[in-house]
């Protein structure tokens, strides 16, 4: 199966290195969670086998950690890797093509009672999307191990209470008659690489602000977009009325909670990341937090995916594929027409057109196809006053 590294059993006596494991129970946990539970038994499959007895048939004494310790953690590790690789199967019976991270690390590391034959490049991303979120997942990890939900709580009860992001599309469409404008609070990405050198996220808002935008959108991940939650926490607590949009690479619900804390009103989900059963948890949680969700698709099969689930109120069609960085506004009006279209009219859903946007020309072209709302970034941040390149993209000034 493409991506996935077989473990096969080897002839006893062959060495056996048990390395720390680089993740931990807690990160199984994290793995487990997004999976139905149906699913979290130990599964045999062809080649792969049952860890403990392999184990104690061929341990090498050069093994470094103690024994007991050391067959708890490589089952352990070796389970992660097992939940992890059936995560992707289930992902990819849904068409996502974006792996989550092998959780295990390096399998290369289980040598021994086991023969690894890696099939494909499963050890390294295969596209900037991939490679976004194999890095995010162990960010989170990271973070959640600092600050557990427990401790966002306080954080929680004296956030902001929520601003209304999708109402406040809606009135901005009714007051314009162009598609509301969610504009991005973005400095750097990684197919235009740094967009704004002198970049004051507090200020870039309050001109977009200024120049009608009815959301932001501010981009968290700092890594590949150069973007932090200190920007969204300062733009919040710099009094901007506009509701705010946590742009970040979600691949756990605590990263829900935390958007929350830093003062974001909606968040973004992934559909070319997340598998159906995520998107709909995800959704509840941000019900129940009283964020909105916008939930984003690329193609056909994620549209129809995201047509099938309860709840979703905002879809953004985006033009640039993240896997190629090739960007065409027609994939907005491809993904609109006929019973798609249909469909999206008679569940009042606010299409949202992403990506690629420049001119007055490209508006009307996604307005014609029948979005309601523009996530709008290089096009506005780059110019000396973005207030005055909202203008010159929507073809009038909408300030109001
Ligand atoms: O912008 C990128 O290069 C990018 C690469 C990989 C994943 C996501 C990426 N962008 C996120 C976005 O969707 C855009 O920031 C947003 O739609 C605005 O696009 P634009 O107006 O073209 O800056």
């Amino acid at each position: 199966m493409e991506g996935l590294v077989s473990l096969k059993t080897t002839p006893p006596g062959l060495s056996f290195h048990a390395s720390p494991p680089s993740t931990s129970a807690r990160n199984l946990s994290l793995v487990r969670r997004s999976l139905p539970a149906s699913s979290m038994g130990t599964r045999r499959r062809n080649g792969v086998v049952s860890i403990r007895a392999q184990q104690s048939e061929t341990k090498d004494e050069s093994a470094t950690v103690s024994p007991a310790n050391g067959d708890v953690e490589t089952a352990l590790k070796v389970k992660e890797w097992e939940v992890g690789m059936f995560h992707n199967e289930v992902a990819a019976t849904q068409g996502i093509r974006i792996r989550r991270r092998p959780p295990t690390g390096p399998p290369q590391h289980y040598v021994g009672p086991f023969e690894f034959r890696i099939q494909s490049e499963g050890n390294t991303p295969r596209n900037i999307l991939e490679e976004i979120i194999w890095h995010k997942d162990v960010e989170v990890a990271q973070l959640k191990e600092r600050r557990p939900l427990f401790r966002l709580k306080n954080a929680l009860d004296s956030a902001p209470p929520t601003k209304d992001f999708v109402g406040a599309l809606r009135a901005a469409y009714q007051r314009t008659g162009l598609p509301g404008l969610i504009a991005e609070v973005k400095k750097a990405s990684p197919s235009r690489g740094i967009l704004r050198e002198d970049f004051d996220p507090v200020e870039i808002a309050q001109a977009y602000e200024k120049g009608g935008a009815a959301c932001l959108s501010v981009l968290t991940d700092e890594k590949y977009f150069k973007g932090s939650f200190e920007n969204l926490e300062a733009i919040r607590n710099a009094g901007v009325k506009c509701p705010l949009l946590c742009k970040e690479f979600i691949v756990d619900a605590w990263q829900i909670y935390y958007a929350r804390t830093k003062g974001a009103d909606a968040i973004l989900l992934i559909a070319a990341v997340l598998p159906d059963l995520d998107i709909k948890y995800m959704i509840k949680i941000c019900k129940m937090l009283g964020l909105a969700t916008l939930v984003e698709v690329h193609n056909e099969r994620e549209m129809d995916r995201v047509l099938g689930i309860e709840g979703v109120e905002l879809i953004g069609i985006n033009n640039r594929n993240l896997e190629t960085f090739e960007v065409d506004i027609s994939n907005t009006k491809k993904l609109l027409e006929g019973d798609r279209g249909q469909k999206i009219r008679e569940k009042d859903i606010i299409v949202v057109g992403e990506s690629g946007l420049f001119t007055p020309d490209d508006i009307a072209y996604v307005q014609e196809a029948g979005v309601k709302a523009v996530l709008v970034g290089e096009s506005i941040v780059k110019q000396s006053d973005p207030r005055k390149g909202i203008a010159g993209l929507l073809g009038k000034d909408i300030s109001s």
